[in-house]
């Protein structure tokens, strides 16, 4: 989008924040990936190396029993501590997301935030079956701030064609002032002690960084909604060969919604739009399978941070979406406090249920014409939500549509981690040469927060 080379770069790092809800920057700048020995931690854990050819799939150690996990943490240095952090006090819930919102994820010029809040932390971190312990925290021991931060939450996975009782991790963060002091690796083992003292083995995992070993790898992209704000808060040029009218007129989206029937989820519609999904979700290799509790809390549970909507067509629920919002905090702006910004989330749509074969050509062109229609709907919806920019990955069955609804491909990929699982590599949704794959689409059918 940008020519000048100042605007240029200003784009390079928001399309990469953006992209990096899981990632660290920092990181972006060191080469990607490092040889399998060098992973000093990671070379001790169980997952797979690059090279591992995958004959069988399945755990790589299933030797061990939960009382023989110790019972006590790893120590830390004298002026740390370990906690539990308990979220439903809203004081450790605010240590963490003060915790996250400052050393999560910034830009270079420290122009932007994310903006976790609350209710955010209170949808994602407690699915039904959550756990206290869960939610592990370092505080320093005299002023007892939260330094350090690590979650797991339970989820059932689908693996190909096995069910794998694990854990979802999320929120590694460690507070900028002591980066590079190998605290991650131990945050990594006290999380797994807890877990594994509940005789759960195996956990999910994404990260913008390559560790060993991607199960999967996605791309982001971006769909500006509001270009002129983001062309306004710096981080949108100009091409040279185009006006403001005209990059306005490109990404300006209908007034109005074009799928008859769509309207929000209701909770009279779970039953149906349960099966509906668990249907749609068949076709991927790598799903998390939802118990109903678990999927109403997913989608209806928090509606200033989900928004769910269904399309009813004589009496009938012919397809599903939803999307969540996660904004960022614009920092030193005189005009603009926030940018809105709305993630895909779950989707589902009968348009290709005649057709055994997903790659079936009248089939897939039936759920291209229906997503292209039902993603620019809910583009529209977030619209009219104030957000500035949708983001999609190049998972599910996105590849349909990205290209047609002008998403733009994202600088950053998000691997997918299975741990303590060896997996024959899943379909990210890419080409060879990273882009968009239309015809093969992806096999991950899981979003991850
Ligand atoms: C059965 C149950 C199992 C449960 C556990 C399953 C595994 C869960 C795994 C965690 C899934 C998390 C999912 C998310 O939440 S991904 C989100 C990660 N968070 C951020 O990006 C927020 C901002 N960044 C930070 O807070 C820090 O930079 C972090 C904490 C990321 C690294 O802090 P720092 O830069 O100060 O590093 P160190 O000196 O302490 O440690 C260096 C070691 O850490 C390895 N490293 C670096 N980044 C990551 C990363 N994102 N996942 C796994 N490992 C990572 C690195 O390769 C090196 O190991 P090795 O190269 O020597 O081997």
């Amino acid at each position: 989008m940008a020519q000048d080379p100042d605007q240029a770069k200003k784009l390079q790092e928001l399309l990469k924040m953006l992209s990096l809800s899981q990632n660290d920057a920092s990181k972006l700048t060191q080469p990607q990936r490092k040889q399998f020995e060098e992973y000093k931690f990671w070379k001790t854990q169980p997952v797979p190396r690059f090279d591992d050819e995958v004959e069988d799939e399945g755990p790589i150690n299933s030797s061990q029993r939960p009382e023989n996990i110790p019972n006590e943490p790893l120590p830390l240095l004298s002026e740390f501590e370990w906690c539990t952090v308990d979220i439903t006090d809203p004081h450790q819930l605010e240590d963490v997301f003060v915790l996250l919102n400052e050393n999560y994820v910034e830009d270079q010029d420290a122009t932007f935030r994310f903006n976790y809040s609350r209710e955010f932390f209170n949808w994602s971190l407690k699915p039904p079956g959550w756990r206290k312990d869960w939610h592990v925290g370092v505080r320093t021991r005299q002023s007892k701030r939260l330094v350090a931060f690590i979650s797991a939450v339970p989820a059932t996975l689908r693996v190909r064609t096995k069910l794998v009782k694990s854990v979802e991790i999320n929120f590694l963060c460690i507070h900028k002032k002591l980066r590079s002091k190998r605290l991650t690796p131990i945050l990594i083992k006290e999380v797994t002690r807890r877990v594994n003292k509940q005789d759960i083995w195996q956990a999910l995992y994404t990260a913008g960084v390559v560790l060993p070993s991607p199960a999967a790898t996605c791309r982001y992209a971006h769909r500006p909604l509001n270009w002129s704000k983001l062309y306004e808060v710096g981080f949108t040029g100009l091409p040279a060969n185009a006006s403001k009218t005209q990059m306005i007129a490109k990404y300006t989206l209908p007034k109005e919604i074009d799928t008859p029937g769509l309207r929000p989820l209701e909770e009279k519609d779970l039953d149906e739009v349960y099966d509906l999904l668990e249907k749609y979700q068949s076709r991927f290799d790598l799903v998390q399978v939802f118990t109903k509790e678990e999927f109403r809390h997913l989608l209806l549970s928090s509606t200033s941070v989900v928004y769910s909507y269904v399309v009813e067509s004589n009496n009938k629920i012919t397809d599903f979406v939803s999307f969540y919002s996660l904004p960022f905090t614009v920092l030193n702006n005189p005009h603009y406090k926030e940018l809105g910004i709305g993630y895909l989330f779950y989707y589902a749509s009968d348009a290709d249920f005649d057709y055994s074969d997903r790659y079936d050509s009248e089939g897939s062109l039936k759920l291209k014409k229906r997503l292209n229609r039902l993603i620019s709907d809910v583009c529209i919806k977030a619209r009219d939500l104030k957000m500035d920019v949708f983001n999609a990955m190049s998972c599910q069955d996105n590849s349909l549509f990205l290209d047609d609804l002008k998403f733009g491909p994202g600088d950053g990929f998000l691997n997918f981690y299975l741990f303590n699982y060896r997996v024959r590599p899943i379909l990210g949704g890419l080409r060879k040469d990273n882009s968009f794959d239309a015809e093969k689409r992806s096999n991950v059918g899981v979003v991850m927060l």
